[in-house]
């Protein structure tokens, strides 16, 4: 069992951003919402000015090979991971009934009464529940948006008055959706490793069955003024591996592709898959994490499900020999234990590409 408080990061308790347009007809954003700073124009990938996003067919990738003479998916995969950071993954073998069951239990949750919710929400000196994250004081700007974050994996580091208490059958679903996303994060980075002649060792070492899992919901109510807000602040995830679900069909996502703000459109059934800073710092820099950010719209809300990846808590995070070695580089990221890095990264606000910066040589 880890010793109690590894995971006992904190944010700032915020007020719920549902609540506040459910609540009354708003017409204006509250100061504390503006950040009209940033340009929220997006183009689209097919648009022609921007290569399309790279779409990953689990099926092929798990039959192919890295040596493979063709161009093989698991050399797509590598290419994808260097040049995007960032994929859809299609054929990974989730029941499509069963991921429309999880969006629809997912909506639910934000649906719940507001009584219910409190139950569930961020406590003082905690960061799991219904809340925000990243919020380090009482001026910081504000996302248009709830979360609903928690540790799923391993299983003795969930907060008892959080996943366990959460509903029937949803909990159950979680459960089931936890652990076939995981083997999947677990073969995309048995491949990605095998791509770049990494040892299967120092992957397992790293991504063994301690494997650290938190999901993060999060639920964008329409917004009056959508220029004047931003759903989520731009950001590379500061995880290994990340598998987003969209939970709705609304438009929202965007990454920085090339200097410039991409939309996603997701294909059907599809998860989006992100390499997160610790995998740039694994592969010692040749997988980049990318940027992305959500807009909102007047008319509509949105909801995304996200489930995060990393090494267990008591690993190290830190760039892998074989990236190094093989290829005579010097080692371009400090190396740092899991939880560590963690404590640092929720004790500063979201900002870009910021806290992977403060791990480089
Ligand atoms: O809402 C989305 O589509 C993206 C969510 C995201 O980037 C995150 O939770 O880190
Ligand atoms: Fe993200």
């Amino acid at each position: 069992m880890e010793a109690k408080g590894e995971t006992q990061w904190s944010s700032i308790i915020v007020p719920s951003v549902q609540e506040m347009v459910e609540e009354k007809v708003i017409t204006t954003v509250p100061p504390r919402y503006v950040q009209s700073d940033q340009d929220k124009s997006g183009v689209t990938d097919d648009s022609g000015l921007i290569p399309d996003i790279p779409v990953i067919d689990m099926k092929r990738l798990c039959s192919s090979a890295a040596k493979d003479s063709d161009y093989s998916e698991v050399q797509k995969l590598d290419l994808a991971c260097k040049e995007f950071g960032f994929f859809q993954l299609v054929n990974h073998g989730i029941d499509p009934t069963f991921l429309d069951k999880t969006k629809l239990e997912t909506h639910d949750l934000f649906s719940l009464p507001m009584e219910e919710k409190k139950k569930f929400w961020q406590k003082p000196d905690e960061m799991e529940g219904f809340g925000q994250a990243f919020v380090l004081s009482e001026d910081q700007k504000l996302d248009w948006a709830d979360i609903f974050f928690f540790t799923m994996q391993p299983a003795q580091l969930r907060k008892p008055h959080l996943f366990p208490k959460l509903p029937l059958p949803f909990r159950d679903t979680l459960e089931m959706y936890s652990a076939q996303v995981k083997s999947i994060a677990k073969i995309l980075i048995a491949k990605m490793g095998e791509a770049l002649e990494i040892k299967p060792e120092e992957i397992e070492e790293r991504f063994g069955d301690d494997m650290f899992q938190s999901m993060r919901m999060n639920y964008y109510p329409p917004c009056p003024e959508p220029n004047q807000v931003i759903g989520l602040t731009p950001h590379s995830d500061a995880v290994a591996l990340t598998i987003l679900l969209q939970v709705n069909d609304v438009e929202g996502l965007q990454i920085k592709k090339d200097g410039k703000w991409v939309f996603v459109k997701p294909l059907p059934n599809a998860f989006i898959v992100n390499v997160g800073d610790v995998l740039e710092i694994i592969t010692n820099g040749i997988y980049k994490s990318i940027e992305h950010r959500v807009v909102v719209n007047s008319e509509k809300e949105r909801l995304s499900f996200a489930t995060f990846h990393n090494p267990g808590l008591n690993k190290e995070i830190s760039p892998a020999k074989s990236p190094v070695e093989k290829r005579k580089k010097r080692a371009k990221f400090k190396s740092l234990i899991t939880k560590d890095y963690l404590k640092g990264l929720f004790s500063r606000e979201l900002y870009g590409k910021a806290y992977l910066d403060a791990m480089r040589i």
